[in-house]
């Protein structure tokens, strides 16, 4: 755009303005085996709440989610929203317990949470990314697992063992669902083939057969969806470089067994047993890889779909 504004100073050299466009051009081609792996392939991302920060961080995603549209790639996004939800619950004066990274929910809990999920957060991303894609016609979708039927629930429940006497004891979460079920005949609709430049936005809100309405962890309703999508990527986007060890570095590869291994010596701990959890049944479902990374960083996406070094933690299989 501002071709006609500069000026070439000699006939051999560019200036420093110049010169910067020629290193874009380089990055972009560096870039084409990577485009070329995922053309045409599903990714789904996971925005989680931590992630989402300062509305300027979260603008700059809905942006690269549209820049992944028109590379080829067919996004889906699944957010999460809890610190928005304990925000909300806080205001309302409602107390929060987790167990295992679950929010216990019960029915002022639900309502919130459906409230915040469906409401606010979902309806807030899906207008960023059309309102970042408005050039292209690339549009977000807002939906959550009550649409179309897209998330069929059952109650959740998990097992504690009482440190002092081993007895394993059942914990009632409350209205707290895991999917039973993906109908994928909306996604599908929606990012089509050609000339299809939806993008769906899910909540993580699901239903159960009795129309009971489900809260569901944002890392498990992503693998559900991934796994029934059959993508090549599942990217987890939070609030830490990746999965740190014992010594709290970096660990760049994972795989399931070093996953679970992980969870069970207690290193990974609260809202990483989730999103570790998750990554392990996506990946023994058949997602190729997925990766856990610090949404916070503008551009993360980009860096680990299209650099040879990628970012954060890959877990696959093995
Ligand atoms: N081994 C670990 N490596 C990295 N993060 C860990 C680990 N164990 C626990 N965590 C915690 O998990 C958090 C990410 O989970 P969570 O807060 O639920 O994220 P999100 O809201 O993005 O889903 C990190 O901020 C960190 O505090
Ligand atoms: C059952 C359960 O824990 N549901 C989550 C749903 C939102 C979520 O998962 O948000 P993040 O990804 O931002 O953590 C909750 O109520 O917080």
């Amino acid at each position: 755009m501002a071709r006609a504004m500069t000026k070439i100073t000699s006939a051999t050299t560019y200036t420093e303005e110049e010169e910067k466009g020629w290193a874009t051009a380089r990055t972009l081609a560096e870039a084409l085996p990577f485009i070329q792996i995922y053309d045409r392939e599903i990714v789904v991302v996971k925005y989680g709440g931590h992630a989402m920060g300062e509305e300027a961080t979260a603008k700059l995603f809905a942006s690269d989610i549209v820049l992944l549209k028109l590379l080829g790639i067919h996004p889906i996004v699944v957010h999460g929203g809890g610190p928005q939800i304990s925000a909300m619950l806080g205001r309302a004066g409602v107390k929060s317990t987790f167990v295992d990274g679950l929010r216990v929910t019960d029915n002022a809990t639900m309502e919130i949470a459906e409230m915040v999920l469906s409401g606010a957060v979902n309806k807030e991303i899906a207008s960023w990314i059309t309102r970042a894609g408005q050039e292209a016609d690339v549009r977000g979708v807002g939906l959550s697992g009550k649409d179309a039927g897209l998330i069929t629930v059952e109650k959740a429940t998990r097992v504690k063992k009482d440190p002092d006497s081993m007895i394993e004891q059942i914990v009632d979460l409350g209205y707290v669902g895991e999917p039973k079920q993906v109908d994928d005949k909306l996604i599908r609709t929606l990012i089509g083939d050609v000339n299809h430049d939806y993008v769906p936005v899910i909540a993580p809100i699901g239903v159960s057969d009795e129309g009971q309405t489900f809260n569901i962890n944002a890392d498990t309703v992503a693998g559900a969806v991934a796994a029934k999508m059959e993508a090549k990527r599942m990217l987890l986007l939070t609030d830490i470089i990746g999965v740190l060890d014992e010594n709290k570095e970096l660990i760049r590869q994972l795989t399931v067994t070093e996953a679970r291994a992980l969870i069970e010596s207690g290193v990974a701990s609260g809202g990483m047993i989730p999103k570790l959890e998750t990554a392990i049944a996506a990946v023994e479902a058949g997602v190729e890889a997925v990766v856990i990374l610090d949404g916070r960083r503008p551009h993360a996406m980009l860096v680990e779909l299209f650099t040879e070094h990628g970012a954060g933690t890959l877990i696959k299989a093995g």
